[in-house]
């Protein structure tokens, strides 16, 4: 169990399942885009544990790059998502593979398809280490998917609770 703030957190998903999970993600994008250079644009702050391991792992060229927006507030959404670092590449012609932590209600992958798909990029695909089903409110396909979890409040390997708790290694779940 962890204390971050007010809040007490269980542990959910060891370090050891989730690194066999990103190594086995990284191995189908290799397989995917064989002779390919694919763009892996990761999201900041939460995916840059996901994006450091899963990148480690894919034996072909890529290149890295990275996006920052906002939206949560401690545990909710704010419905507001600020661009804070924009886009610094050229996507048009480009096979995209946007990296996440979480999609949870969806509304910032919407957001970031949207700016990316402005580019004309020749393909996107998206790659998320964790899903809520449960709390999806927009119709988002996840061709990378890590686990899909229930509809509680998690954090460690990257994910915050009010900007804590990223460097915890092992994903751990708000205890109700
Ligand atoms: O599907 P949604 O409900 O939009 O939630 C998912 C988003 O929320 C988190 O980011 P946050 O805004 O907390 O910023 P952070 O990455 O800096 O923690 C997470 O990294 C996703 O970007
Ligand atoms: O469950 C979550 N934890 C941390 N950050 C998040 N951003 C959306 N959902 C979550």
């Amino acid at each position: 169990m962890v204390k971050i703030k007010d809040r007490r957190f269980e542990p959910y998903i060891h370090e050891s399942k989730v690194l066999e999970r990103v190594s086995l993600l990284a191995k189908n994008i290799e397989r995917d885009y064989r002779g390919k250079e694919p763009l892996l644009l990761a999201v900041l702050n939460g995916s840059f544990m996901f994006i450091s391991d899963l990148a480690k792992s894919i034996n072909i060229p890529i290149e890295v790059s990275f996006i920052k927006i906002s939206s949560y507030q401690a545990t909710r959404s704010s419905g507001e998502i600020k661009k804070l670092v924009g886009l610094d590449r050229v996507l048009k012609g480009r096979d995209v593979i946007i990296v996440e932590d979480i999609v949870d209600t969806g509304k910032s992958m919407a957001y970031i398809l949207e700016m990316v798909q402005e580019q004309e990029p020749a393909s996107v695909e998206i790659a998320s280490l964790l899903l809520k089903p449960a709390s999806l409110e927009q119709q988002i396909k996840i061709k990378y998917l890590g686990f899909e979890i229930p509809d509680a409040f998690v954090v460690g390997y990257g994910l915050d609770y009010d900007g804590l708790g990223r460097n915890l290694n092992h994903i751990y779940q708000l205890k109700s």
